[in-house]
């Protein structure tokens, strides 16, 4: 029988040359393997080294060390991964990977130029975003979880692993006879991704054997209608006009409302509402029935106002 990881190899399906993003982890280590062996000659290695932990420097030359093996071209990119404060480390260390990841795709020599770049998220990957997005309350792009591809900058982006189970990757890997680092902050509890994968994973496995693919049918369905709901946004902020105007915003039902709001806030203003925010906007929203009505709400990292018949979003860092 064909093992989940090479069913999922065998289905991948990029532009060559492809960059695999190589931790220096078992599932990206897996992931580099199979991809060289595939296409031979058109696979290269990006590495990114955070300067966050004394073990960088052993990632790096197990990457080294692995790519030479494989006879793969390695670039290591050295970034600073600090976060700023109230910026969560991992959120701080991803964007700095991914902007990384961009800049080493550009450099990278040879031609054609680099345009697509496989990560090796894989199943419980994919079950522990869902469950720290269900822990954050988010609504439904947050409970969409990974995409399994995308487009950003002029990259495709693949996610060719998230349908096998963590434990098939590494399963594949030893069967290689290829050694892999492990990453000491990975079992670092003060992290609620490492909480949920050492603690919560193991009971989920007891409880709903099945649960890797069911919760990723339930994130496939909440991707879908994320997308629905994107297209309802974009139709209602064209008859409501932006910036705004308070007179269409009412002619919509509430959840309507809210979600046209955080699409324009998101899009046009680049900021994010909470939930409580956009329930006191929609209250506003709903008073605004006399012209000396009027409304100054902090929403986002900024302020929603009334100005006559529309509403205004400024940016109060920049007053
Ligand atoms: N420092 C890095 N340099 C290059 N790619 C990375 C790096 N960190 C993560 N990635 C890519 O992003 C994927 C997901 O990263 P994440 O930190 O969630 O997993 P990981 O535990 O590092 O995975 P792995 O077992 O491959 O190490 C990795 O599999 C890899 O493809």
């Amino acid at each position: 029988m064909t093992q989940p990881f090479e069913a999922a190899i065998a289905a991948f399906a990029p532009g060559l040359p492809l960059a695999v993003g190589l931790s220096g982890g078992a599932d990206s280590s897996a992931l580099l393997l199979a991809c060289a062996r595939r296409w031979p000659g058109q696979v290269h290695a990006f590495h990114v080294h955070h300067g966050l932990q004394q073990a960088g420097d052993d990632f790096v030359r197990h990457c080294e060390a692995l790519c030479n093996r494989l006879q793969v071209p390695l670039q290591v990119a050295r970034v600073d991964a600090r976060h700023a404060p109230g910026q969560s480390p991992e959120d701080a260390a991803r964007r700095a990977r991914y902007q990384a990841f961009s800049a080493l795709a550009q450099s990278a020599s040879g031609q054609p130029a680099i345009k697509n770049i496989a990560l090796a998220h894989h199943a419980d990957d994919q079950v522990e975003t869902l469950l720290l997005a269900l822990s954050r309350g988010a609504g439904m792009a947050g409970l969409a979880a990974m995409p399994a591809r995308w487009q950003r900058e002029g990259l495709l982006w693949h996610r060719p692993l998230l349908q096998v189970a963590g434990g098939a990757v590494r399963q594949w890997l030893a069967e290689q006879g290829v050694g892999w680092i492990q990453d000491p902050s990975n079992r670092d509890e003060r992290y609620t991704r490492n909480r949920i994968r050492l603690r919560l994973l193991p009971v989920l496995d007891e409880v709903f054997p099945q649960f890797r693919d069911t919760f990723a049918r339930s994130s496939r369905h909440a991707a879908e209608a994320t997308a629905l709901l994107r297209e309802l946004a974009e139709a209602d902020l064209a008859q409501v006009g932006v910036p705004p105007a308070i007179r269409a915003l009412q002619q919509l039902g509430a959840a309507r409302q809210a979600n046209v709001l955080r699409h324009w806030l998101r899009e046009h203003c680049a900021t994010t509402p909470s939930s409580a925010q956009l329930q006191a906007l929609l209250a506003q929203i709903k008073a605004c029935t006399t012209r000396g009505h009027c409304i100054h709400l902090k929403v986002g990292s900024g302020f929603v106002q009334r100005n006559n018949a529309v509403l205004d979003w400024y940016n109060s860092a920049l007053l």
